[in-house]
């Protein structure tokens, strides 16, 4: 991608920059009057968000990731589409989608104000080269840069056969201490532990992480809370098309067998993803669409 040319056509004087960003790969770096952000083209990924009133990042970006094509960056925001997980037909196709690993388009950009700004990818074309999805679809993420940050993932199908999907917004959030993190609004959820084959369980009280964690909570609640008393904030994930929810910390054991994530930086993050997952499969008919949204605003503690 040719990033002066990307910046002729979607800079914002003062606003909004497309850059070279780490392993050469084309980066939307914005700074407005609330917050600043980084957004990797490639992966149509949010890297980084941060209100200008916080001192750390809302998001986790691993200092061991990959930038590399054909690779997932680890942290920030992953879009996992059109399945989450292993590859429900087991054809060994790419755990959470492809969408992750691939360049996007940048299709538009905008200043609300001078506290917010608004990024579109678009993702259409790359299915054709993979022999995994023969489905005609297109996929427009619009991402929203403000005093919150808004996601809005939107699947249309293009074609004249129905499909259906899984996806997650696979959101990395920094925490100071993870032993110390609570997670509030699954309480009474039932859950899937992945890491007991799929048995189903009932959370007790609100979700605290001592140890590795891989559940998907069914019947979520829309608005979720992860108290944070070491950064002295809570995280509020608002998700109004959803019904599940991921809850993912690999701890030490597991972190240390992934090599683009460092052996201690299990202790400064929590996944908690809102999506469609599991059973929560979205039928898509031909011409039809279908949102998820996720918003991600931060209160004091
Ligand atoms: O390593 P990745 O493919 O990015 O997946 C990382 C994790 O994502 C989700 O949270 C899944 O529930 C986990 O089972 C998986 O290990």
């Amino acid at each position: 991608m040719d990033i002066q040319q990307l910046n002729r056509d979607f800079g914002i004087a003062g606003q909004l920059e497309i850059i070279s960003g780490q392993g050469g790969l084309p980066m939307i770096k914005i700074d407005n009057d609330s917050a600043s952000a980084l957004i990797s083209i490639y992966g149509g990924q949010v890297l980084s968000f941060q209100p200008l009133d916080q001192a750390e990042d809302v998001l986790f970006l691993s200092q061991q990731s990959a930038y590399t094509e054909g690779k997932a960056i680890r942290g920030g925001i992953p879009v996992c589409w059109p399945w989450f997980g292993p590859d429900p037909k087991g054809l060994q196709r790419p755990n959470h989608g492809f969408v992750r690993n691939h360049f996007w388009q940048l299709a538009n950009t905008t200043t609300i104000s001078a506290s917010e700004t608004k990024v579109s990818l678009l993702f259409n074309e790359t299915y054709k080269k993979e022999n995994t999805w023969r489905q005609p679809f297109m996929l427009l993420l619009d991402i929203g840069i403000g005093p919150s940050l808004q996601l809005k993932l939107t699947t249309f199908n293009t074609g004249d056969t129905p499909f259906s999907i899984t996806q997650a917004f696979h959101s990395y959030f920094r925490v100071g201490d993870i032993k110390r993190v609570k997670i509030f609004g699954l309480e009474d959820c039932e859950y899937f532990d992945k890491l007991e084959q799929g048995t189903q369980k009932t959370q007790k009280g609100v979700v605290a992480v001592t140890k590795e964690v891989d559940r998907v909570y069914v019947e979520a609640r829309r608005d979720l809370v992860i108290v944070d008393p070491v950064l002295q904030r809570r995280i509020h994930i608002n998700s109004p098309d959803t019904s599940t929810a991921v809850v993912w910390n690999p701890w030490s054991k597991t972190s240390k067998k992934m090599p683009d994530l460092a052996n201690l930086d299990y202790r400064r993050f929590i996944c908690v993803e809102a999506g469609n997952v599991a059973f929560d499969l979205i039928k898509i008919q031909p011409g039809s669409q279908f949102s998820l949204q996720a918003n991600y605003s931060l209160r004091p503690d």
